[in-house]
């Protein structure tokens, strides 16, 4: 199994459970592993022979730039399905941080596991 990754994709968004919080958007860090087979590509050099991360970074920058969920939670998992239905992903890691949401924690958030993680070989 091989894994592309996606490292500190910022999308600012309306998300929380206080009445502030759906007045303003805040930014969620997004930190993805998305399992996948890279050699057709190694050997053909097609982008059509892989998962295309700038594709899949453009996807979710539409959608969570113009959604409006209360749970990072929610977010999460919309995220996920995404990833695994529209891109075809066997498996996906998401760590989602909503920086400074908690006073004194530098960071805060979740991470999630979907789908199931391709043998080695
Ligand atoms: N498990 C969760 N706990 C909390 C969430 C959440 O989405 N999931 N959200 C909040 C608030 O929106 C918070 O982020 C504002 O500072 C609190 N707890």
């Amino acid at each position: 199994m091989d894994i592309i990754y996606l490292r500190d994709l910022r999308i600012d968004t309306v998300i929380g459970i206080y009445g502030w919080e759906r007045q303003v958007k805040q930014t969620i860090v997004f930190d993805l592993e998305m399992a996948t087979d890279i050699r057709k590509a190694a050997h053909s050099d097609c982008i059509e022979d892989t998962l295309n991360y700038k594709a899949v970074a453009k996807r979710l920058i539409d959608f969570v730039g113009h959604s409006q969920f209360a749970l990072v939670e929610t977010l999460a998992e919309r995220v996920c399905e995404i990833i695994v239905t529209e891109f075809n992903v066997p498996w996906v890691r998401l760590q989602l941080n909503k920086k400074g949401a908690v006073r004194g924690a530098r960071d805060v958030g979740i991470i999630i596991e979907r789908g199931v993680k391709p043998e080695h070989g």
